[in-house]
């Protein structure tokens, strides 16, 4: 829907919910390509398609504890060590006999079961103990039998998931993870020392990462630029990835060229500002390749225009929910006043089921969200005593 459709918000804005509303369904339509991304790439993204044993596990018959491999019925003669990592011994057991075995190797063949030290007692290369038929080997396949579906599509990729998949095989795995670029602009932004002079370190770059890689996103490339028009078109017109969002140059000054830019692309904006405080100068809008998210250079407002806009649509593009929400209600405490026609996204630490302001929460200013758990969401004429609550990216 264009700038001037229903917006529920104000002055051309939509409300709040509606834009992240709006986020999640260009998403939802726009899955990123599969790709086969490392184990260690693939931390954190959507599973593209279902995930299979490529062995059994364990892969071979190993002891399960320290001690003795054990052949036919005891006494046994002591034939050998077998250590963790050794090939299988040439030789396998023949009843009477037994190794000395370690946790985790490979057992010979012909063993019925694994001794342990506490219940085994050594005599002259003789052990003699209470053997139980099976016990204390961990036997191939057991655990997973080859070619079992272990991991289903749809699954966000958690440090368990890599640690399984690594433990049947699999050095890559199948994965949505939309490309996130990231232009942020201004000819005051420096990257290093101190600020100062007309100069703003750049505050928003190093925060993006951490919130597109919760979202599922990675972000490929992220640069700088001026306030030029030229460069900007040309980076968005040959920007490469699923979603390029651009910091600063969203709102109306001399410099922002964010809106004419994406006009003479011809893409089609979804949203035009958002009726919320702060970060309402935002923008979402697309062409069939390429989705653009304007994000307000004021770095608070940028987190909360993250927040708003950036996280919903990333999270739907992978069909996940949004990491943001989930969070149950919470009194909200301190004297905080609702904006008659914005939403007010306020920075709150959580106890229990209070949330308190934090303060420090000025729309230039990162520090209130770097305290904060969540953000309570005050909504327009708000009144009552609970909030919804919505997790700071
Ligand atoms: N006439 C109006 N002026 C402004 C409005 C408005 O509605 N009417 N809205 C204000 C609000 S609210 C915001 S937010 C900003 C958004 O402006 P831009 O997105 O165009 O951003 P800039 O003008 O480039 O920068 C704003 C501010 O933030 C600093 N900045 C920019 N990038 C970074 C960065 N990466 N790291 C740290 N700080 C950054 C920049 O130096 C400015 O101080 O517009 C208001 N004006
Ligand atoms: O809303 Mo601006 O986005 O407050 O700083």
């Amino acid at each position: 829907m264009g700038a001037g459709g229903c917006t529920g918000g104000h002055g051309g804005h939509r409300s709040w919910p509606r834009a992240r509303e709006a986020a999640r369904l260009l998403g939802g339509g726009r899955p990123p390509a599969p790709r086969e991304l490392s184990l260690e790439d693939a931390l954190g993204a959507v599973l593209a398609a279902d995930v299979h044993a490529l062995t059994g596990l364990p892969a071979f018959d190993a002891s399960a504890m320290d001690g003795f491999a054990v052949s036919g019925p005891g006494p046994w003669r002591l034939v050998g060590r077998q250590l963790a990592g050794a090939p299988e011994a040439p030789v396998g057991l023949r009843p009477g006999e037994a190794v000395e075995i370690a946790t985790g190797a490979r057992v010979p063949k012909g063993t019925e079961c694994v001794l342990p030290y506490e219940l085994a007692a050594v005599r002259d290369g003789t052990v003699d103990g209470p053997a139980e038929a099976g016990r204390h080997v961990r036997w191939a396949g057991e655990e997973t039998a080859p070619g079992e579906t272990v991991l289903e599509r749809g699954a966000v990729v958690g440090p368990a998931a890599l640690g399984l998949a690594a433990s049947l095989g699999h050095d890559t795995l199948p994965v949505l993870r939309p490309r996130v670029t990231v232009l942020v602009t201004g000819e005051e932004i420096t990257t290093s020392g101190l600020p100062g002079d007309g100069s703003v370190r750049d505050a928003i770059g190093p925060a993006l990462p951490g919130v597109v890689e919760r979202a599922g996103g990675r972000i490929e490339s992220l640069r700088h630029m001026g306030d030029e028009r030229r460069p900007l078109l040309d980076a968005l017109a040959g920007a490469d990835g699923d979603v390029v969002a651009v910091c600063g140059s969203s709102s109306r000054g001399p410099a922002d060229h964010l809106r004419s830019v994406l006009e003479e692309l011809g893409a089609e904006v979804a949203v035009d500002g958002v009726a919320c405080r702060p970060g309402h100068p935002q923008l979402l809008a697309h062409t069939d390749r390429t989705v653009f998210v304007g994000l307000p250079g004021n770095p608070g407002a940028a987190l909360v225009a993250a927040a708003t806009l950036l996280v919903p649509l990333l999270a739907a593009m992978s069909g996940r929910p949004d990491p943001g929400t989930g969070l149950a209600r919470a009194v909200l405490e301190g004297a905080v006043t609702a904006h008659p026609r914005d939403t007010r996204l306020v920075a709150v630490r959580l106890d229990g089921g209070r949330a308190h302001p934090v303060g420090h929460d000025r729309p230039g200013s990162l520090r209130g969200a770097a305290l904060a758990d969540a953000y309570a969401v005050v909504p327009p004429g708000w009144d009552g005593t609970e909030v919804e609550l919505l997790r700071v990216p």
